[in-house]
C-alpha cells in the first residue's frame, strides 16, 4: 500500500480523455448530454436550507454537531480567512483556467498521478463528460505553476502556499469544534493532533474547479454526485451558485454562495471516526447558462501513515464499531476502485441472525 498522497492512484491509473476548448463550443455534445439514466436521484427541490454557523458565536458547537449528524454539512462565517486572501485564490483560479488549452496541458495530471490539470477522478464512473474542469494541488504547487506561468509563477505559488497554510490552521479548529460536540474533547483523545493538538501533520489537498458558462445546463452536469474521501472539505465557492447536496427526505437542495462564507462538509473518514453519527454528504455541482463558476476545495485528511477507525469515546458494548481501521491512502484507493461502494466496503458486517456468515462483500470484515 502506497505511503504517500501523491501515490495513492498509483495502481489505478485514470484513463486519458479529450481536453476540449469548451469557450469553442456553442452546443452541448452528447458525450456530455445527461440523461435520468445516468443521475438517478429524484430531482425534488427543498425548502430547508444548509445551516449557518458564525464561529465567533457561542453555541457554534452545538450547531455544528447538529448540522453534522443531520446534513453532514453547512456553512461558517467569521473564520478568519480574509477576504483578500480569498480574492486572490479567485483570481489564481481565474487566471489559470483562461490559459489556453494547450498550455494547461503542460501541467496535465499523468494517469497514476494525483497532482495537475485534467478531468475530476470519479469521471471513470460515468458514461457521460462532466462539464468542467479541475486542477489538483497536492504539495507545493511551483513546479507545476513553473509550466503554467514561466513568468509569474512565483506570484501564483505564494497565494497558494499562504491559503493552503490558513485552510489547514481552519481545518484544525474546525476538528476540535465537530469533534467536541461529540465528547471528544481532550488533546490526548486524537494523539496525531501532535503535542500541541494542532494536528500539525495532517494532509491534504486543493482542488480547484473551473465550471464554463453552459449552452444546454439542464442536460449537463459539472460535477457528478459523490461524497469527499476526507475528515472534512473546506469549499470555496465565487458567488456563482451550482452547489448542491443530497438530503434524505428532502432531495437535491442548493448550497448558495454567502458573501466570505465557507462551505463545510463532512467527509467519509469523518463518518468512520465518529461511528456512523456523522453524515458524509452526497453533493454534486450544476452548471449555468451564462455564467462561469469558480471552487475550490480544500480536501483535509490525517497524515499519511495514520489509521482512522471509530473513535473508543463511541464504540462500546451496545455501538459496536461500524467500520474497520484505514489510511487515507487506503481509503482513496479504494475510492479509486470501488467509487461510492468505498464506505460500504470496509464497513465491519455486522451478523443479523448471530451466525456470523453474513459478508456481503469478499474485503468486508465479518465480527461476532
Ligand atoms: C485527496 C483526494 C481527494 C480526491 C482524490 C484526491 C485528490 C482530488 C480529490 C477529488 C476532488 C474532486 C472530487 C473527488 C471525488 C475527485 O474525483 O477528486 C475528490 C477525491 C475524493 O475525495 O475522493
Ligand atoms: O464546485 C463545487 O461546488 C463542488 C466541488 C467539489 O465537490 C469537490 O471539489 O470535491
Ligand atoms: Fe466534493
Amino acid at each position: 500500500m502506497p505511503s504517500r498522497l501523491s501515490d495513492a492512484f498509483r495502481a489505478h491509473p485514470q484513463q486519458q480523455l479529450k481536453h476540449p476548448d469548451f469557450t469553442s463550443l456553442h452546443e452541448l455534445p452528447d458525450s456530455y448530454a445527461w440523461n435520468q439514466r445516468d443521475d438517478p436521484s429524484p430531482e425534488t427541490f427543498a425548502t430547508e436550507s444548509v445551516p449557518l454557523v458564525d464561529l465567533n458565536d457561542s453555541n457554534a458547537l452545538q450547531v455544528i454537531g447538529h448540522a453534522c449528524k443531520t446534513w453532514g454539512i453547512f456553512q461558517v462565517t467569521n473564520h478568519g480567512i480574509s477576504t483578500s486572501l480569498l480574492d486572490m485564490v479567485e483570481h489564481t483560479c481565474r487566471s489559470l483556467f483562461s490559459l489556453p488549452v494547450h498550455q494547461k496541458l503542460k501541467a496535465a495530471r499523468s494517469p497514476d498521478g494525483v497532482s495537475g490539470y485534467g478531468f475530476a477522478r470519479i469521471s471513470s464512473f460515468f458514461s457521460k463528460l462532466m462539464w468542467s474542469q479541475g486542477f489538483t494541488i497536492v504539495g507545493p504547487p511551483d513546479e507545476h505553476f513553473c509550466q503554467l506561468w514561466p513568468q509569474d509563477f512565483s506570484y501564483h505559488c505564494d497565494v497558494i502556499k499562504e491559503y493552503k497554510e490558513e485552510m489547514k490552521k481552519l481545518a484544525g479548529r474546525l476538528m476540535w469544534l465537530m469533534l467536541g460536540s461529540l465528547g471528544i474533547i481532550a488533546k490526548e483523545d486524537i494523539k496525531w493532533a501532535g503535542p500541541k493538538a494542532d494536528f500539525k501533520g495532517a494532509s491534504a489537498a486543493l482542488q480547484l474547479n473551473y465550471y464554463p458558462a453552459c449552452p444546454d445546463p439542464d442536460r449537463a452536469m459539472g460535477l457528478a454526485p459523490h461524497t469527499d474521501s476526507t475528515l472534512l472539505t473546506i469549499l470555496y465557492q465565487n458567488s456563482t451558485s451550482g452547489l448542491q447536496v443530497f438530503k434524505e427526505g428532502a432531495g437535491w437542495v442548493a448550497v448558495p454562495p454567502v458573501p466570505g462564507g465557507l462551505v463545510i462538509n463532512v467527509g467519509d473518514l469523518m463518518h468512520i471516526l465518529s461511528n456512523g453519527s456523522y453524515q458524509s454528504v452526497l453533493h454534486r455541482a450544476m452548471v449555468n447558462r451564462s455564467h462561469h463558476r469558480l471552487s475550490s476545495a480544500y480536501l483535509y485528511g490525517p497524515p499519511s501513515t495514520v489509521e482512522i477507525s471509530p473513535h473508543p469515546k463511541l464504540v462500546g458494548p451496545t455501538h459496536p464499531p461500524l467500520y474497520r481501521p484505514v489510511t487515507w491512502n487506503e481509503y482513496l484507493h479504494t475510492k479509486a476502485k470501488h467509487f461510492n461502494k468505498a464506505l460500504s466496503s470496509v464497513r465491519v458486517c455486522v451478523p443479523l441472525n448471530g451466525l456470523g456468515d453474513v459478508n456481503e462483500q469478499n474485503n468486508s470484515v465479518t465480527v461476532g
